[in-house]
């Protein structure tokens, strides 16, 4: 059984009238990438604020490392890379410097510092900018410098809060890669997104939240295999006849039909045949459709179920 980094046990913290976490329980074993998901205030940075000690928090349990954190617990904190969703550097210092500095807070040997700084550089690609000021960087290379501070002294747990917030797809990719190498060296990894496709895609394990709770936990087919859709059919379609659409509501595993902006919506769940069912019905009663495709269920659906509620990305 991997060694437990992170277990958090009924924290509350509110803010004012406000509960921002509300009896919220969490346990992250050794070497995962794990996905708080969950829509725009939802409670993942008051979570991660907690977590570091950087909040005080009204009621719960944090321990990291199997030991307490607490805002002196500098020998937990110094294994730990954060990289907050704010780029944190300074615009006095160069690329070098930014990331010499945060180096330097932890590691204080010269020669393993130099060796820290320049692979950190290496990882994220910025040897070309060494020299430059955060201020003559694109959007996506000062991520890529928020990142290079945040890790540079090798920790074993790295947060990172909406990294990919606003980023280019270049280096939302590269982040992307990034996190996973880290892993694979050997670091545990806790990743906030309300981007569902990207905490499908690197996470191992996932939690998603809502209201400041937990709503649901596993991995994503762990997440899918919870709710009763198993595939979403759409067609587009410029008339939809009531007869039709009564026809295909009754298909036996359909169990939710919506018809919008010329898209028919049917939500199936079982069965393997749904999309033919479907087509067979349209070409019978000689309804002309355009485009039509079956969709696997995503963690939006997931959170749709669950919620009643669309997971949105921010614009
Ligand atoms: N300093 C604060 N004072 C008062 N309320 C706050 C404060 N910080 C956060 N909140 C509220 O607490 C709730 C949780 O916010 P939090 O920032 O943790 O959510 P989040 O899931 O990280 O959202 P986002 O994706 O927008 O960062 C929200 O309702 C937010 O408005």
């Amino acid at each position: 059984m991997a060694e437990t980094v992170v277990k958090i046990g009924n924290l509350v913290k509110r803010y004012k009238e406000l509960i921002a976490l509300d009896h919220f329980d969490l346990e992250i074993k050794k070497g995962e990438v794990f996905g708080l998901l969950g829509p725009n205030g939802s409670g993942k940075t008051t979570t991660i604020n907690c977590l570091l000690s950087l909040l005080a928090y009204d009621k719960g349990d944090i321990e990291i490392f199997g030991e307490k954190m607490s805002p002196v617990n500098y020998g937990v904190k110094k294994r730990i890379g954060v990289i907050m969703q704010n780029v944190a550097v300074f615009d006095e210092l160069t690329v070098y410097e930014n990331i010499d500095y945060f180096c330097g807070l932890y590691i204080t040997d010269k020669a393993t510092r130099k060796k820290y700084v320049d692979d950190a550089i290496a990882f994220v690609g910025l040897e070309d900018f060494v020299k430059f000021h955060p201020k003559k960087l694109s959007g996506g290379l000062l991520r890529r410098l928020n990142i290079a501070c945040g890790i540079a002294h090798k920790p074993e747990l790295i947060i990172l809060d909406e990294p990919t917030v606003a980023v280019d797809p270049q280096s939302r990719n590269k982040i992307l890669e990034g996190i996973l190498q880290l892993n694979r060296e050997g670091a545990t990894i806790i990743y906030t997104s309300h981007y569902m496709e990207e905490v499908e895609q690197i996470c191992t394990r996932i939690a998603i939240m809502d209201k400041g709770s937990k709503i649901a936990e596993g991995t994503t087919e762990e997440l899918k295999r919870m709710i009763k859709n198993t595939e979403t059919i759409t067609a587009e379609i410029l008339q939809l006849p009531e007869n039709v659409r009564e026809q295909i509501e009754a298909l036996e595993h359909v169990y939710n039909v919506s018809y919008a902006d010329n898209k028919l919506v049917a939500r199936c769940t079982g069965g393997r045949h749904n999309l033919i069912e479907i087509l067979k019905i349209l070409q019978e009663n000689q309804v002309g459709f355009g485009s039509v495709y079956s969709e696997q269920p995503t963690l939006n659906d997931v959170f749709l179920e669950i919620t009643g509620k669309a997971l949105r990305d921010k614009e």
